[in-house]
Order: C-alpha cells, then structure tokens, then sequence
C-alpha cells in the first residue's frame, strides 16, 4: 500500500507535520497555499487528506478537484471556510478539533473586555506618542458589572467561569443551555431581548448558522443599553457592522472589540478607525498552546482515518474509534450488501427504510452502519453515492429512515435487517458476520435463506414445486455458467421459494428470459455485489 499523501495548506503548527511523517504518511507543509486558490485547485487532486486552519477555502470548486481527498482536517473549530454539503455529496469526512483553542479563544474575548473598559489600545499609542493625556482615558470596573454571553457553549461557558471570578453578573442567552448546566456555571439563562436590555456588555460566542446570522442586528443593537460594550471574538456577520459604526458614532453603543469581520482579511471596514474600537486580526485561537493543541489533534485524527479508518469529531459521519474500526468493518461491508440486494429489486421510489440492529450489532456505530446500508441501497439508481453523502440524500429525497436497536431474539449474536417500503411493496433481508468477518445472507422475505453473497449472483422466486432445482441447473451448465453455490428457502412446503445462486459468469438478458420460462418461477434477478 502506498503511503497516504496530506497537504497542509495553512499556517499550521510544525507539530502536525512531525506527527504526519511519524505514523508514515507523507506531508506537504505549503502555510501560504490556502491564499492561492488557483494553485491549491491545480495540486489538491494528488492529495487524500487536507488540513487547513481557516485561510483556505474549501469550496465545491476545489473539492470538484479533490479527486483523491478523503479527508478535510480544521485545525480550529469553525468549518465555515469549507463547503461542507459539497464535500460530503463527495464523501469526504471533514474533521475539526472542537475544544483546543477554546481555553485561548475565551481569554481573547476577557482580553478585549479590559481592553474596552480601560481603552488600553488607545492609551497606549497616546503614551507611545509622548502625549500623556492622563485626563483622557476614564475607564469604567469590570466588577459587578451584567455580562451578557449570547451562546454559552465551550467558550462561552470559559468566558463565563472567567467572568463569575471576576465579580461579574452573567445572563446568558442559548437555547440550548439547559436549567442545570446554567445553574453549575453561576449564570442566569435568559431570552434574548431581556439580555440585550440588561447587558452592560455582551460577548458572542456562538457559531454562524441561519439563525445567528446577524443577531445583533439593527433592530437588536437598537434595543441594548445606552453605553453597552459589545465584544465579537466568534464570526464576522454575527453583528451588522454597519449599524454598530453608527451607534458608536451616537455614543449609544461605547465600545466594540472585534477579532472576527464579515470580510477576512478585514483591510477595510466601517468599523475602522472610530472610537474606542478596538481590533485583532481573527486572533482569537493564536497562542501557542491553543495552535500546538489544534494541530496535534488534527494530524493525529487524520492519520487515525487514513489509516486505521477511525473517525473522530467529523462534522458530518458519526465517530468511529481506532478500537472500534476493525470490528465495524465487516457489519459495514454486511449492511452496504443487505442494502444493495434491497436496492437492485427495487425498481419504484423509496419511501421508507426501516433497520433493525438486533444482539451485539446493536451496540456497535449503528448510524455508520445505516449510512452504509442506505449507500448500498442507493447505489442502484445513483451510482456515485458514497456511504458518507448517503442519509442526508435520502433524506433529501424524501426517504425516512428508522433505525431500532434489541437484544438478541434469534439463532444470531448479530443481526441485521433491512426493510424497504415503497407504494407498492415492503421487501425485507437480513444478514449476519460469521467467523467475524464474513457477510452472510440469512432471511430474505421472512424466509430463511443462508447464502455468502458473490459478486455475481441470481436472486430466483418460485412456487415451491419439484423438478426447479434440476432445470435451473441444467440451462445455466448448457449456457457455460458455473454455479459457485446454490442455497434454497421456502415458507413451507408448497409454498414460496427462494433460490439464490452464486455464479463464476455474467447471465446476459437472454438467458434471464429462459430461466424466466421454467415452470414455477416467478422472478428472476441477476444481482452483482
Ligand atoms: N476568534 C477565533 O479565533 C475563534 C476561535 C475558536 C472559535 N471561534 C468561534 O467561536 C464560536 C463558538 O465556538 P464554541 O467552540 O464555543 O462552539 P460551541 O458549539 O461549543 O458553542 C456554541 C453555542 O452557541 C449556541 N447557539 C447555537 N445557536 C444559537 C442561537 N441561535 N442563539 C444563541 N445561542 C446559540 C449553541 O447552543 C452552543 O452552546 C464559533 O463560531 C467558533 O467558530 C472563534
Ligand atoms: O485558525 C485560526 O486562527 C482561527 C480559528 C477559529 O476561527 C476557529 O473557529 O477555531
């Protein structure tokens, strides 16, 4: 096997590097590439991994060029720079390191509060000018002061840890904050309207989503404090730029710190220049410890991927650990084929997909295993479908998919079954691992059928009658098919059959018609796995 090749394409620490060449894979450390768009399109398809702070744009563009990417590693926590529906429809996982700068970052945003209280950038270029305007620079205490943090996630809830040390008051405004956690952290949880007239200061520390896009906006901003003090160290686009200049134009609004801007690399801005504003570019995650924390795990999730198949804070597969993997494997490879014998007899649309994981498989990654199963069973009609695009395009095809998980009921530790509804029809197929690895067929219909499944086979319904076996096995010997394995089930006698038919060549259309002509039989399907 050839080594996995990974471009780093950002200023990342020299750690990640070391790592990379120390678990033997081959790494191409270019900091400035992330700004070349043109070069990075020209090179990325020679590459299986990319990592990337947040300079480099991974747009569908690019990805359109990633023909070899696996893997898109944030070393960081925002992966807004990377198209992340392009880069899934693609299969390629997008990894982030959600908690290593969030210690720094939370710092930045307490740094740019005192920074504001005390207007220390501007009374230290006045010093530096030789001015000493001592009568200039009133600052106001940070003590008992309302702090209020709009999302108190990872960083918010440091910010807020920090802030309750600091004799400060916090509200905070989440959602998704619950009664306890806000209890444990000494803030009060409130709405956002009761924050933003309570707040001497607010700090945003939420991601930019469609619903936090613009959050301080003008009607927002219009509701704050007179003399409030607003501090973005998360996105830029959360706050109007343009709205907050004029309100700190009126004086209504008495500071603003800002590391992150809606245009990056911010050189100009309708914040630049006015008072008491004090700016960084986009430094919220830059010490050293918080880059040494983000790149070492970058490089180590990365390397544990393209290795070990071990996946790990992805931002679109489910986690799969480096233990897990190995084990994981022959239950993904079972519910991609139970998938695909599903998908290859279903000729109408899909409405819904229901699996259940029943005995030791239940316990396992089941949503990597129904990510597989709908891929198989996509796979049929959209050849490109990868495992890792797969539920969010059935979803979006309108397919629901219901996954159950129970103890074992049957004969096996592990079982899957998979059942698909369409207007017309429910086909259900089941299948286990044996001797650990091996995928193995063993219900199709609610007939016990058990059957290795090839990669050429042909999938027969009959009326359970004699005379079948011998003349399926006679015209496929006539016609040069040599039958690999032949495995035969029926609800009972009389009843309905199965045959499914492992077979060592292609059975072109002419000869389906023939079989189709034996007395009994129903349906005739050949399948490829
Ligand atoms: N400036 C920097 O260099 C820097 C460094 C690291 C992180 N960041 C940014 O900081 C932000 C926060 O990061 P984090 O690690 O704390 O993320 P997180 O996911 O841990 O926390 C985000 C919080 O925002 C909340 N939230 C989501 N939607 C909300 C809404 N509509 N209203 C209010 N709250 C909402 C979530 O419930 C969550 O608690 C991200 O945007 C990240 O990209 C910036
Ligand atoms: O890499 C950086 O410097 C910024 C990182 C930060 O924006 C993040 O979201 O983690």
């Amino acid at each position: 096997m050839t080594a996995p090749k990974v471009l780093i394409s950002d200023a990342l620490s020299p750690a990640a590097v070391q790592i990379f060449k120390d678990r033997g894979i081959e790494v191409d450390f270019q900091p400035a590439l992330g700004k070349d768009k043109e070069k990075l399109a020209e090179i990325i398809g020679n590459y299986d991994g990319l990592a990337i702070r947040s300079a480099t744009k991974v747009t569908s563009a690019i990805l359109a060029k990633a023909t070899n990417l696996k893997v898109i590693g944030r070393a960081g926590i925002g992966v807004d720079n990377v198209d992340i529906p392009a880069a899934t429809a693609r299969g390629v996982i997008v990894m982030n390191t959600p908690f290593g700068n969030s210690i720094t970052t939370a710092e930045h945003a307490i740094a740019m509060m005192f920074a504001l209280a005390r207007e220390i950038p501007a009374a230290d270029a006045s010093t530096q000018a030789g001015k000493w305007e001592k009568n200039r620079f009133m600052g106001v205490e940070i003590t008992g002061k309302v702090l209020g943090i709009i999302g108190c996630g990872n960083i918010g809830s440091i910010v807020a840890d920090r802030a309750v040390g600091l004799k400060m008051r916090v509200i905070a405004f989440d959602p998704f904050l619950s009664a306890e956690r806000a209890l444990e952290l000494g803030v009060e949880k409130v709405e956002l309207d009761d924050l933003l007239a309570r707040a001497e200061i607010i700090t945003l520390h939420t991601p930019m989503t469609p619903q936090t896009r613009n959050i301080l906006s003008r009607e927002a901003l219009a509701k704050t404090r007179p003399g409030v003090r607003i501090i973005n160290c998360a996105r830029g686009g959360l706050v109007d730029e343009e709205a907050l200049a004029e309100l700190l134009k009126s004086g209504h609004v008495a500071g603003a710190a800002l590391d992150v801007f809606v245009e990056e690399p911010a050189t100009a801005n309708p914040l630049f220049g006015l008072p008491n504003v004090v700016c960084t570019p986009h430094l919220g995650a830059s010490t050293t410890e918080a880059q040494e924390n983000v790149a070492l795990q970058v490089a180590e999730q990365m390397s544990d991927y393209l290795l070990r198949g071990a996946i790990s804070n992805a931002v679109n597969f489910p986690s799969i650990t480096a233990e897990e993997a190995p084990r994981l494997k022959p239950y993904i490879s079972l519910a991609e084929k139970l998938g695909s014998f599903a998908g290859q007899l279903t000729e109408t649309d899909i409405k819904t997909i229901r699996i259940v994981y029943e005995g030791d498989v239940a316990h396992m990654k089941i949503k990597a295993l129904t990510s597989a199963a709908v891929a198989g069973l996509l796979r049929p009609a959209l050849a490109d479908i990868n495992i890792v695009a797969a539920p969010s395009v059935a979803r979006e095809r309108g397919i629901v998919i219901e996954e159950t998980t129970r103890e074992k009921t049957g004969d096996h530790d592990s079982l899957i079954t998979l059942e698909v509804e369409t207007e017309n029809l429910t086909r259900a197929v089941a299948g286990t691992i044996i001797a650990g690895t091996k995928p193995r067929i063993v219900q199709i219909k609610g007939i016990n059928v058990e059957a290795d499944l090839l990669p050429r086979m042909l999938y027969i319904t009959n009326h359970d009658r004699p005379g079948f076996i011998g003349r399926i096995g006679t015209l496929l010997g006539e016609n040069g098919i040599n039958i690999a394995h032949m495995q035969f089930g029926r609800d009972f006698e009389g009843g309905n059959a199965i045959a499914l038919v492992g077979i060592d060549q292609v059975v072109g259309e002419t000869l389906l018609k023939e079989i189709n002509t034996i007395p009994n039989v129903v349906q005739v399907k050949a399948l490829t796995f």
